[in-house]
């Protein structure tokens, strides 16, 4: 039974899947304080919030189960993915369920603060009628220059064609034909800041981000700008926004988030040009549902072990990519784990390199599993998420490369480790309809199953050292399964790779070692 904590509000109706899952107990604790939180999180195999709670590297090491945090909604800023990655848990969330609701309130915000709408009502509940104080501004032929040209920003885009805009927009990976087809002009920050009647931001907050738009910024703009931010707080910088209103740069601003939330009684809320609202960018109905929705049954698929879309801490995989790479998916841990037991030492580098077939696809996935399963032999934390991140901690150097040389096979996977005392390398294959094959051990042709107990025996090849290898196991109460000798040329370099029934001890591994002729032995467990 899977544990699911929730930790923020979400909508009831999304979480049906959930709590209709017969493997799945869901457990709702809002408004936990931290040390509430860090009790809860010890027992929980997913997290489900929304950007109240915050996720920090403290909580997820408590999160002793912990397998994966799922966001109900966009902006995973509430998160330390980071440590999430390192500690291989999964980050899901759900990036398009609330789109249209934030475009629509950005838009909201826009008219609102062009036509001074929340001040016009506190003055005219309160008994008073001035309508030469609430004179606004039209829509109709002025510039809106959005920063951040994403999903939510392409829907503010379209909603301001729709008043008769002009739309500038700056966004770093904003091409020239996503422009056109948008309907947009594509400008430098600079730019847009020196044509933008009203400018919008729609980006995450990023390092690169946090404070874009500053004292520097407002500098540049038109006098008489208005500005919204439905993103993130701290995309403005508030004390630089507060100086610009009060000195008649900016005429007034709509605000949906603050750098600290809840912010309180900020300096910002005494300025008549400022109008705001509590973070309700994605709080509609429907935007609710949609995401609770989508991030419940990722968070499902994680925990049942089959594949997700929206993991921010994993390359996404093309659900046609995810079909292709599947079959090779046990290959690939397997020649992983097989090759790290085949090599003693401290892993340095890692080359895995693909031909065949498979040069013909996206193969970074497998290389995943493949160092997946070579850490795993010497960590215990290693999963699919922090394998590389494992990997380039311990500055192992991994290598993925394509070659057109198939050797006869119509894939061919082969991956070559060097550590600090051997160098190695394993090939396999996925025979159509029987499954993977290693088909090569260094430059030794074999043929054996990549399961259970092998025993990997290098040796000379001279008469009688197969017997005394078998006859030592049998002595040893050990069943041979099966038996494979690869030789480059008679009574040159060998390997003996046996499939035995059952783990061989030290000590047999030892007396096996000893045996004339033997060089060395590897047991090796799949
Ligand atoms: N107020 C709310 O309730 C609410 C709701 C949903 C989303 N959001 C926030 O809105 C933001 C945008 O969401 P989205 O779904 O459109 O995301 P998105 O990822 O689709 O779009 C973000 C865009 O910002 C661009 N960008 C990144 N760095 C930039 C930079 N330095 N300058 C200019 N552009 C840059 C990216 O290229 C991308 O196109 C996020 O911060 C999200 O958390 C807020
Ligand atoms: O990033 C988001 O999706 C929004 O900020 C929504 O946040 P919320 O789920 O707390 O409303």
């Amino acid at each position: 039974m899977y544990r699911v904590l929730i930790t923020d509000p979400l909508s009831d109706q999304g979480i049906e899947r959930l709590i209709e899952a017969d493997d799945v107990e869901v457990v709702k604790k809002t408004g936990l304080n931290p040390e509430e939180l860090l009790a809860e999180i010890e027992h929980a195999d997913a997290l489900l919030v929304r950007s109240q709670t915050k996720v920090t590297a403290e909580v997820i090491q408590a999160g002793k189960k912990l397998k994966a945090i799922g966001r109900a909604g966009v902006g995973v800023d509430n998160i330390d993915v980071a440590a999430a990655t390192s500690r291989g848990v999964v980050v899901v969330n759900a990036p398009d369920g609330n789109t249209i609701s934030t475009a629509e309130h950005a838009f909201a915000m826009l008219i609102a603060l062009a036509r001074n709408i929340p001040q016009a009502y506190r003055s005219t509940i309160n008994g008073e009628w001035k309508r030469k104080q609430f004179v606004g501004v039209e829509l109709h032929k002025k510039t809106l220059g959005i920063v951040g040209l994403g999903r939510i920003g392409t829907e503010v885009a379209k909603r301001a064609h729709a008043f008769g805009m002009n739309v500038v927009a700056f966004d770093p990976y904003l091409t020239a034909e996503r422009a056109k087809k948008i309907g947009v002009t594509q400008a430098t920050l600079d730019e847009l800041y020196a044509q933008a009647d009203f400018i919008t931001v729609h980006t995450p907050l990023t390092k690169e981000t946090r404070h874009l738009i500053n004292r520097e910024a407002f500098e540049k703009m038109k006098t008489g700008v208005r500005i919204v931010n439905c993103a993130r707080g701290g995309i403005i910088d508030e004390h630089a926004l507060l100086e610009a209103i009060q000195a008649g740069k900016v005429a007034g601003a709509a605000l949906d988030v603050f750098e600290q939330e809840p912010p309180g009684k900020h300096p910002l809320f005494d300025l008549p040009q400022v109008i705001v609202t509590p973070h309700l960018g994605a709080s509609t109905v429907e935007a609710q549902e949609n995401v609770a929705i989508d991030v419940s049954e990722e968070i499902l698929h994680i925990l049942r072990g089959e594949p997700f879309k929206n993991a921010v801490n994993l390359p996404s995989i093309p659900v046609e990519l995810q079909e292709k790479l599947a079959p090779y998916q046990t290959l690939a841990e397997s020649l992983g784990q097989f090759i790290a037991q085949a090599a003693p030492g401290a892993l340095h580098a890692l080359t895995v390199t693909y031909s065949g077939e498979l040069t013909e696809l996206d193969t970074a996935p497998l290389t995943r599993m493949i160092i997946k399963g070579a850490l795993s032999y010497h960590l215990s934390d290693v999963n699919y998420v922090n394998a590389p991140f494992l990997a380039q901690q311990r500055g192992v150097n991994i290598t993925e490369q394509k070659t057109s040389q198939t050797r006869g096979f119509t894939n061919l996977v082969t991956v070559e480790i060097t550590t600090d005392q051997a160098q190695r390398k394993v090939s396999g294959t996925l025979l159509n309809g029987l499954g993977p094959r290693i088909v090569k051990v260094d430059e030794y042709p074999i043929d054996v199953v990549p399961e259970g107990h092998l025993l990997l025996i290098q040796h000379l090849d001279q008469p009688g050292v197969i017997g005394r290898v078998g006859t030592l196991l049998g002595t040893r109460d050990v069943n041979i399964a099966s038996m494979q000798v690869g030789r480059k040329q008679i009574g040159g370099q060998a390997i003996m790779m046996l499939t035995v029934d059952k783990p061989v001890s030290p000590d047999i591994l030892a007396q096996l070692a000893q045996l004339d002729d033997v060089q060395s032995v590897r047991e090796i467990d799949l």
